[in-house]
């Protein structure tokens, strides 16, 4: 169990805390399509807000990679906020410098501040010691609530804990608690299932996964980048292909840990990616080079299934296709809906985390019935590789 201290140990009252939150939330046409991230931090806004502190927020949103991209801002998660929180919140148009200390000298013992995102400084990612001093400079105390974003060593990540008096917040709390209760001693077999679209920074940690698991189903995104490691022509679709030799990696530490991997066999292909495109089922081996994967066909869908009724524990990040435009969400929603039925019967536990995952159990009414619904995808899976989270190494001091 983590031992670092909590915000119940801080004496806030007037004091400027910086809280580091994930508000990395699925936007379609500047609305916030999926709240969950947003709810979870509320206990801990909450209550510094009403202690007297001046509540600093910061946070990334996309990869802008050091541009001040417009598509990246954080502003249209504004008034959200505030109705999650039911209170107003103020937004500075830069993380640092003198508008953030403006914004901040105008609050108020009990005010809530959201800064613009942290991701505008290429120093965010590269935890640069100046843009640490930079942020420090804005508080008194730091707060890390961002549990989903703590397996990033960025500068308001894990840099800023070394520089101000650091505390958990409620949602880091309850996160590590309930993955230690969910997941502290797994029933097998255990499945995981992971998908999505982040590839490249998700990849590695599969390698640590199936040594850790009993079966890896392998979907979206990430299924492409492996099916074309084996040969297979994926045509247009999201693939990382100079990822094949780590795919490859990966698949013989399987064989080694006896881990099953479970891969597509069948796609639903289209030729643009938008809703009601024209689409059809064809093998993985039959995509034509013009056409891309957008979901998992029916065989692919009864594989899954199949991989669930093996399982007593499941651990999900990443949708199997591109599920916010329909009909590509067939797969991640049948799935989804089998495990809320496994998990409703009392055959399977099932743990699940990620954005744009949670929106997608969201849109399949599943959520609800899963055992727990975290908020990190990528966080959580390196939790259970037993990997040390830097946001959470750097709050133990
Ligand atoms: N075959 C596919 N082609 C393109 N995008 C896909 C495909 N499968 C899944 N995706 C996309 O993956 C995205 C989610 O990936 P990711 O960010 O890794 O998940 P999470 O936010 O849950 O961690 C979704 O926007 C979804 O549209
Ligand atoms: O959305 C996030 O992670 P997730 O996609 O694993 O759920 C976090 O905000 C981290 O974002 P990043 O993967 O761009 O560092």
């Amino acid at each position: 169990m983590s031992s670092f201290k909590t915000i119940d140990d801080a004496d806030v009252a007037g004091k400027r805390a910086l809280v580091r939150v994930d508000l990395n939330v699925p936007i379609e046409n500047g609305v916030v399509t999926d709240t969950t991230r947003i709810d979870r931090i509320v206990p801990t806004i909450r209550d510094l807000a009403d202690k007297g502190a001046k509540v600093v927020l910061l946070a990334h949103f996309g990869r802008p990679k050091g541009e001040r991209k417009a598509e990246d801002s954080l502003k249209p998660i504004v008034a959200p906020l505030a109705k999650a929180i039911g209170k107003p919140v103020a937004f500075a148009d830069d993380c640092i410098g003198d508008v953030a200390e403006k914004a901040i000298a105008a609050l108020s013992n009990g005010d809530i501040l959201l800064l613009e995102n942290t991701r505008y400084y290429k120093g965010e990612e590269k935890n640069d010691p100046a843009l640490v001093d930079a942020l420090a400079k804005l508080g008194d105390l730091y707060v890390n609530d961002a549990f989903s974003a703590a397996h990033r060593a960025h500068a308001s990540t894990e840099g800023l804990a070394h520089k101000l008096p650091a505390y958990a917040g409620r949602t880091m709390q309850a996160e590590l608690t309930a993955l230690g209760a969910a997941l502290g001693t797994p029933k097998r077999p255990v499945l995981a299932v992971v998908g999505g679209a982040k590839v490249s920074t998700k990849i590695d940690l599969l390698e640590n996964l199936v040594a850790k698991v009993d079966i890896l189903v392998i979907g979206g995104g990430m299924a492409n980048t492996f099916l074309a490691a084996q040969g297979v022509n994926v045509g247009k679709s999201l693939c990382e292909h100079d990822l094949a030799d780590t795919a490859k990696r990966i698949l013989a530490k399987a064989k080694e840990t006896k881990c099953e991997i479970v891969l597509p066999v069948d796609a639903v292909i289209a030729r643009e990616f938008k809703a009601g495109a024209a689409n059809e089922v064809v093998s993985v081996n039959a995509v034509p080079a013009d056409a891309m994967i957008l979901d998992a066909g029916p065989k692919s869908i009864d594989a899954v299934k199949a991989a669930i009724d093996k399982a007593k524990t499941l651990v999900w990040n990443g949708p199997l296709g591109a599920f916010e435009i329909e009909p590509f969400d067939k797969a991640t929603v049948a799935a989804a809906q089998y495990a809320a039925a496994a998990t409703k019967a009392g055959k399977l536990l099932t743990v699940a985390g990620g954005g744009d995952t949670v929106s997608a159990l969201n849109h399949a009414g599943a959520a609800d019935d899963f055992t727990y619904i975290s908020t990190a995808g990528g966080a959580f899976l390196e939790w259970m590789e037993g990997k040390e989270l830097p946001g959470v190494k750097a709050l133990e001091g």
